[in-house]
């Protein structure tokens, strides 16, 4: 695309609008001045459009110029005849050399000179047309928000954050607010999936739980899934797969986020079926059996401390010697740590965006039923265990990169497992190594890609078992997990989860 420029004004003076392969700018806006995101309701400060120059000659190089904005930032061009002006919102970063750099909310009108009313309306048609290419503008959102999720900042969190930026981007929203546990899952089952293109929660992890079991309630559930992306605003404390799709950074960041609704596409997802003997359900997360679920669900009472609490139980865990008895088989596809490595970064190097799988109906199992044996070609782990850590994502907390093997959607679940009797100090040592993964090199840490497990907790006299799923309470009775490669998907600016630089 050569580049495409169209002269307008503001306050009298000329104004130079140029549009190319890459980027927009704006030239000779002395006035590019917007009101910055209200912090408190008092303050209403301003911040000028950065640039790399000034230049009040239109007719200059564009390269000499004001602040490229990239396509990707570029939510919405329109002209409005009945008030002869083109509107241009855009988000700008802070630090434009700094890839994780935060963004903000601009937008730029301006007046169309006359006789170039024509060239205005196509100049930001062109705009539209290069920026969205084949994804959908002006998405159809329903929007979930957990009043009480994250410390109950979710509402403030999309009222001053998202919002602004998915109106810009005119997306047509209906806002719902949960009013109870599972309202989320009864939306997602009862939804008419032609009327949207993406659900979206301001919440943690437990709403997105909610609404991918909601879908897969339904009698049409590959169509649901498969029609209906999910998209995340991060609102709650761990905000796993947030962090484990755009860093610890931007993945708690909501306008990062706002924008990967808008110009995200599907990326697919593997998701889990768990089976109890009376009970299926889906997981998108982890199932954990050992100090690491009493870290997530005995430290309920201290969620105060935020996701610090997880540290804090996992510490009570190693220094009182603790371990937990069980039963698993697994249904084992690599066991070798170096090929798993191996695996991980090639599939890294030639990532390509995969399609969520096709099908219709519902989603069944492929393994035996529980009440079935042990097929002959699983294998069998009886004994005491200090960490059963399944994960579908890299990240399950801040700091934790639990499975820095883990890819979305490579059909396999990553289970991490220690065996019990390690000691404290190995113990601690493996904990210290976890933020950056390096733990994966220690010979107590063993790690699996699996294709299906069965758990059998075996509960000590006097002692509480904890099971985890998603980091929510599960029973602690017999269970299985299937995975069901590509299943679900998530808008994502990245066809992959982030790089976890493995070595
Ligand atoms: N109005 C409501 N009243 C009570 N519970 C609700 C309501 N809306 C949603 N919930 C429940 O709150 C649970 C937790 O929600 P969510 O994951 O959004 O927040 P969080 O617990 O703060 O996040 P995280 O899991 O990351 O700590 C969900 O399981 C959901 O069922």
């Amino acid at each position: 695309m050569s580049s495409n420029t169209l002269f307008v004004e503001k306050l009298g003076k000329q104004v130079q609008i140029v549009f190319d392969s890459k980027s927009l700018r704006i030239q000779s806006d002395a006035t590019a001045i917007v009101p910055r995101q209200k912090k408190s309701k008092k303050s209403r400060s301003c911040v000028c459009l950065p640039t790399l120059e000034t230049n009040d000659d239109p007719s200059s190089s564009p390269a000499s110029s004001s602040l490229p904005i990239p396509h990707r930032n570029i939510l919405h061009a329109n002209y409005n005849a009945r008030t002869n002006m083109v509107q241009l919102n855009t988000l700008v970063a802070d630090k434009p050399s700094d890839p994780e750099s935060t963004t903000q909310l601009f937008k730029f009108m301006y007046t169309v000179r006359d006789n170039e009313q024509e060239k205005a309306t196509e100049f930001c048609q062109n705009i539209m047309t290069s920026v969205y290419q084949d994804l959908i503008p002006e998405k159809r959102v329903l929007v979930l928000i957990n009043p009480f999720g994250g410390q109950a900042k979710a509402k403030s969190i999309f009222e001053e954050k998202v919002k602004p930026v998915l109106e810009a981007a005119k997306c047509k929203l209906d806002i719902q607010y949960t009013e109870h546990r599972y309202h989320a899952l009864e939306i997602a089952k009862g939804l008419d999936i032609g009327s949207y293109d993406t659900i979206v929660t301001v919440s943690g992890d437990g709403l997105i739980h909610e609404v991918i079991n909601g879908f897969l309630q339904r009698p049409d559930a590959r169509e649901a899934l498969q029609k209906v992306a999910l998209g995340l605003i991060p609102a709650g404390t761990s905000n796993s797969l947030s962090i484990s799709m755009s860093g610890e950074k931007l993945g708690f960041d909501p306008i990062h986020n706002a924008l990967q609704i808008i110009k995200g596409r599907p990326l697919a997802l593997d998701l889990c079926s768990v089976t109890y003997e009376d009970s299926r359900y889906f997981s998108f997360l982890s199932q954990s059996f050992g100090i690491a679920a009493y870290a997530d669900l005995g430290t309920e009472h201290m969620r105060w401390m935020g996701d610090n609490r997880t540290v804090v139980g996992l510490m009570q865990e190693i220094f009182s010697k603790s371990t937990y008895q069980m039963e698993a088989s697994l249904l084992i596809a690599e066991s070798d740590k170096e090929k798993i490595k191996q695996n991980y970064k090639s599939g890294l190097k030639s990532s390509e965006w995969k399609s969520p799988a096709v099908g219709d109906g519902a989603v069944l199992d492929t393994i035996p039923p529980l009440s079935d044996p042990v097929p002959e070609n699983w294998t069998t782990i009886n004994g005491d265990v200090s960490i059963f850590l399944a994960s579908n994502v890299p990240l399950l907390n801040r700091g934790m990169l639990s499975h820095p093997c883990v890819s979305a959607n490579d059909g396999y679940i990553d289970l991490m497992l220690v065996r019990g009797g390690k000691g404290i100090g190995k113990q601690l040592s493996m904990f210290t190594s976890v933020d950056t993964g390096k733990h994966l090199d220690m010979d107590l840490v063993e790690y699996y890609k699996v294709k299906a497990f069965r758990l059998k907790p075996i509960i000590k006299p006097g002692k509480s078992a904890y099971v985890a799923i998603d980091g929510e309470h599960a029973s602690a009775k017999q269970f299985q997990v299937e995975v069901h490669q590509a299943l679900g998907s998530v808008l994502s600016l990245n066809p992959t989860f982030i790089n976890t630089n493995v070595h």
